[in-house]
């Protein structure tokens, strides 16, 4: 298991939002604004199907990576925090139970 996490990720995306675009590609790429992301990240998103489908293992892990970074960076330019994201994901947990079963063995 790595500390490094999506919080540090979003972070450091909120961060290089201030650097300039010839330095960060991720101010390049909030510069073109949210349409511009989003389809960014369909493209990452088309390349770990492909990956997920037919590609050797190691490959679906950095198109993951590259998905993952490309959506943080689509949330800020539509000023969606990851918290915001994991706040939906914790409703629908409690929604179905699974939180309370999840400390148990016999579910
Ligand atoms: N995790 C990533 C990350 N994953 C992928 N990429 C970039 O995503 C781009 C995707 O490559 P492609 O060939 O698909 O696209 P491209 O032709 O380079 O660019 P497009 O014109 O298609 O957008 C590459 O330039 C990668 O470097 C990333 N760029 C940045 N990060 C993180 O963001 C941090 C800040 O980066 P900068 O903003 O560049 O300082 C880095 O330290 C990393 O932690």
């Amino acid at each position: 298991m790595t500390a490094f996490t999506l919080h540090d990720l979003e972070a450091i995306i909120a961060a290089r939002a201030g650097a300039s675009a010839e330095a960060s590609y991720t101010r390049k790429m909030l510069d073109k604004g949210a349409a511009h992301c989003a389809k960014k990240m369909g493209e990452e998103a088309i390349e770990v199907v492909l990956a997920g489908a037919s590609e050797p293992r190691e490959r679906v892990v950095a198109e993951a990576a590259d998905l993952l970074y490309h959506l943080l960076v689509l949330l800020k330019a539509r000023d969606v925090a990851l918290t915001d994201v994991e706040a939906v994901l914790q409703t629908r947990t409690a929604q179905s139970g699974l939180d309370e079963k999840a400390s148990r063995k016999d579910v």
